[in-house]
């Protein structure tokens, strides 16, 4: 069974409905997720490891079901042997991609430095940089193996400085991946339980007799993991709703249609949930690519998963030029947003949302995935509107620092007791008043 792509195009008068009803998440789906996610937090929060336990068993089918929650935790010596057993390519393509990463993320702490600056009357004011005390990091496992979701959490948390990383990963049918338990030694995370879903997010959130609540939870996941971390938000931080991948290709119809079509493959290969969609000014391009998609699929051997979520929620669109492109690409906000043009500059300038933009005809979003240094884990949802990539900055916090002088007392008491009095606030007003001086 092939593709059966849709077609729009920007000038057919329903567009913005269409493509707004193609954004969205079908929304029976949607709510059978959220009623999901509430009740499996609710009883993890009301009967901790039991309920952790029973959910494991049963959606990561493990065989013969596990007694305790002993069973889930790696030892760290399982993570050196995992590392130390990985055939040498797969290990030097981890330790690359670890290296590059860190790399990118020390520049993000380079310009996250905290600052102090002195006044006049030797009032000194600043921001002082601390890291997280204990983090949770979500590695999604449930459809594939993610040990470059492993790097990407942990060597940022890393180069923050955090002193605890709990690492959580669920194992489909009781399997363990060695190339995931090599990147956590790799990254030097403190302890790995093989717990995933909702399950795993509220263990983190809450706490259990055997997992101690982290201060902030952070990492892709599906639909499922992103609604338990929007709502355990409040109780715990979270970096962003990082849900199913996305890839919007904004092509000028000059690149070879089979790298598009892969590159559209490339995230929908993810999840049945996961969105690919191009827009491109030229209809015979647009008909070179669906060809290529319909050639490629055969090939692939997650071709179901691309199929339906290209069907379920891919677009090939027509628009009227790059301008429109970029327009249209502001509006959906994706995850990741590949430019395969010409001068890929020029447009990428016009972009003001998108979790990361991959410049050029060779820029694949696949290399980012990947190693070329920048973080993968990226807002979904069009929460790119508003979220950034995952960062040093989600692993650190800030506190103001204020020491103000006894000079400084006197001119800051006048203008803080005005405004409290204002505010009808007495005692802070009089609380500031008592710092000065008695006029002599
Ligand atoms: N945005 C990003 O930065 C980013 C990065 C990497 C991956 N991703 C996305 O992460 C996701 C990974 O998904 P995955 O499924 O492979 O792994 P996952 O670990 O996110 O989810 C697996 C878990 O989902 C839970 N689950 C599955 N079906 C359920 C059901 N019917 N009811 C309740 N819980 C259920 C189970 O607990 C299972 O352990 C994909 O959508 C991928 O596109 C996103
Ligand atoms: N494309 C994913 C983020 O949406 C990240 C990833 C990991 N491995 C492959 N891809
Ligand atoms: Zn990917």
């Amino acid at each position: 069974m092939t593709i059966q792509i849709r077609h729009l195009d920007s000038a057919q008068p329903d567009f913005k409905q269409r493509l707004d009803t193609l954004l969205a998440f079908e929304a029976s789906t949607d709510e059978a997720i959220e009623q999901s996610v509430a009740a499996i937090l609710h009883d993890v929060k009301h009967r901790g490891d039991a309920a952790v336990l029973e959910y494991t068993n049963k959606f990561d089918r493990i065989p013969g079901g596990a007694a305790s929650m002993a069973a889930f935790d790696v030892p760290q010596a399982e993570l050196q042997a995992a590392l130390a057993a990985l055939p040498a390519a797969q290990r030097a393509a981890l330790e690359t991609a670890a290296e590059r990463i860190r790399v990118f993320h020390e520049r993000q702490k380079e310009e996250l430095r905290g600052f102090t600056y002195t006044e006049p009357d030797g009032t000194v004011l600043g921001q002082k940089i601390t890291p997280l005390d204990r983090v949770g990091i979500y590695v999604p496992g449930g459809k594939a193996a993610y040990p470059s979701s492993v790097l990407m959490n942990a060597v940022p948390a890393k180069v923050a400085g955090v002193p605890e990383i709990i690492m959580v990963v669920p194992t489909p049918d009781g399997v363990k991946n060695q190339m995931v338990l090599a990147a956590a030694a790799i990254a030097g995370v403190t302890r790995v339980i093989t717990i995933g879903g909702a399950q795993a997010v509220g263990a983190l959130a809450y706490g259990t007799a055997t997992i101690a609540p982290v201060d902030k939870i952070v990492g892709p996941g599906n639909a499922y993991v992103a609604a338990a971390k929007r709502r355990v938000f409040g109780t715990v931080g979270i970096d962003m709703i990082a849900g199913p991948s996305e890839i919007l290709v904004l092509c000028d119809g000059s690149t070879d249609p089979d790298w598009v079509a892969m590159d559209l493959f490339s995230q929908a290969e993810h999840d049945e949930l996961a969105q690919a969609i191009m827009l491109c000014p030229d209809a015979d391009y647009i008909a070179r690519v669906e060809a290529s998609i319909h050639k490629l699929l055969p090939s692939m051997p997650r071709a179901d998963t691309i199929r339906t979520s290209m069907t379920d929620r891919g677009a090939l669109v027509k628009v009227r030029d790059m301008q429109e492109a970029c327009d249209i690409a502001n509006a959906i906000a994706a995850e990741h947003l590949e430019i395969s043009a010409e001068d890929p500059q020029q447009w990428a300038d016009k972009i003001r949302h998108a979790g990361a933009m991959f410049l050029g005809r060779f820029s694949s979003e696949s290399l980012g995935d990947y190693c070329c240094g920048p973080n993968h884990v990226l807002p979904t949802s069009r929460t790119a509107r508003f979220s950034s990539p995952l960062g040093v900055y989600d692993f650190q916090k800030r506190s103001s620092i204020i020491f103000v002088s006894e000079a400084g007392a006197q001119t800051l008491g006048k203008v803080a007791a005005e405004l409290a009095y204002g505010e009808g606030l007495q005692a802070h007003a009089r609380s500031a008043e008592l710092r000065l001086r008695p006029a002599p």
